[in-house]
């Protein structure tokens, strides 16, 4: 197992977790040592070695890039307001997660059949004749990505001293029914000065427990380093997937492991910058309350238990 630090004061670690997929014990030790040390400080990580193909990852990419290649009112056809779960496809400023809003353009999906809906499918898709291969790929994406978020949370319940199943039941039970939303994005580039005053993404912490975001090549991605009042790059890591803890999980873990705000810079490159995040949010009814490992003798809940739907609910009226 090889842990590289990328140079900065802000350490965003690079863990390969081939030793843990392949059950090897000796090196899974040091991995989840390594998974528990990123998540109470800086809550962000990068992993390689991990199962999903190179080759997925590529034609994910560029049938997202066809997509958000398609006339505006191709895309509008399957825009968010459209499903009652608020899946599909969303305008550059549509959302406004810091002032302002964002500069980046959005297509969202969730588990076919969608948790608490009467619908059996959920998710907005343009004409496969519009978009061929979208829907194909994207879901194969989604399926492979979610795979790889239950293992991430297998070694999350390790590094908690927890039974390494703790958090199957939030991330993947009932078949699909629990939450793990994929949001594509497109960052349209900028100038120099605009970049000054405009984000990609403004400033925020994940809502979710865990996201498991690929980032292309083009960069901008910052995490927050509280003490200097600084923001620091997540760099560019050929095949890895960035891990960052959200909302959620630092109040399940009574705030040991850390919810780091983070942004996007729009690009000046030129070119469109592109990235695909998996937000795992849970089974809507489950409640979120402290979890016992976290809990030293004495030490009171920093967080009144909490169910998942009345959190989520609060985020998204908060950022539309
Ligand atoms: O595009 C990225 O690199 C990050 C996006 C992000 O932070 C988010 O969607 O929550
Ligand atoms: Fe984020």
């Amino acid at each position: 197992m090889t842990v590289n630090t990328i140079e900065s004061e802000i350490e965003v670690p690079v863990i390969d977790i081939s030793g843990y997929l392949q059950n090897d014990k000796t090196q899974t030790k040091d991995i989840v040592a390594a998974v528990r040390s990123a998540c109470k400080y800086p809550g962000f990580f990068q992993i390689t070695g991990h199962s999903v193909s190179a080759d997925l990852r590529a034609q994910t990419l560029q049938s997202l890039q066809d997509f958000f290649g398609l006339p505006q009112d191709v895309k509008m056809q399957v825009h968010r307001t459209k499903s009652e779960c608020f899946t599909g496809y969303e305008i550059v400023g549509e959302q406004k997660v810091g002032t302002g809003g964002d500069q980046k353009e959005g297509f969202m999906i969730g588990p076919e059949p969608f948790p608490g809906t009467s619908l059996e499918v959920a998710n907005q898709w343009p004409e496969e004749s519009v978009c061929p291969g979208l829907k194909g790929t994207f879901m194969q994406y989604y399926n492979e990505v979610r795979q790889l978020s239950k293992y991430m949370f297998r070694l999350l319940a390790l590094s908690l001293d927890l039974e390494e199943t703790y958090f199957d039941k939030f991330v993947a039970s009932r078949d699909y029914q629990a939450m793990s939303m994929c949001k594509a994005h497109r960052y349209p580039p900028t100038t120099k000065e605009m970049a000054d005053k405009t984000r990609g993404i403004g400033a925020h912490t994940d809502w979710g427990a865990l996201t498991l975001l690929l980032q292309d090549e083009v960069g901008g991605l910052e995490v927050y380093y509280e003490p200097k009042d600084k923001w620091y790059p997540v760099k560019y890591v050929p095949d890895a997937y960035v891990v960052n803890i959200g909302d959620m999980m630092e109040r399940w873990t009574n705030n040991r492991y850390k919810s780091t705000r983070h942004r996007v810079n729009s690009p000046v490159s030129g070119n469109y910058r592109y990235s695909i995040g998996l937000f795992n949010e849970g089974l809507l009814d489950q409640m979120l309350e402290c979890i016992p490992t976290c809990l030293a003798e004495g030490e009171e809940p920093l967080h009144k238990p909490i169910k998942v739907e009345t959190h989520l609910r609060a985020c998204y009226e908060a950022t539309y």
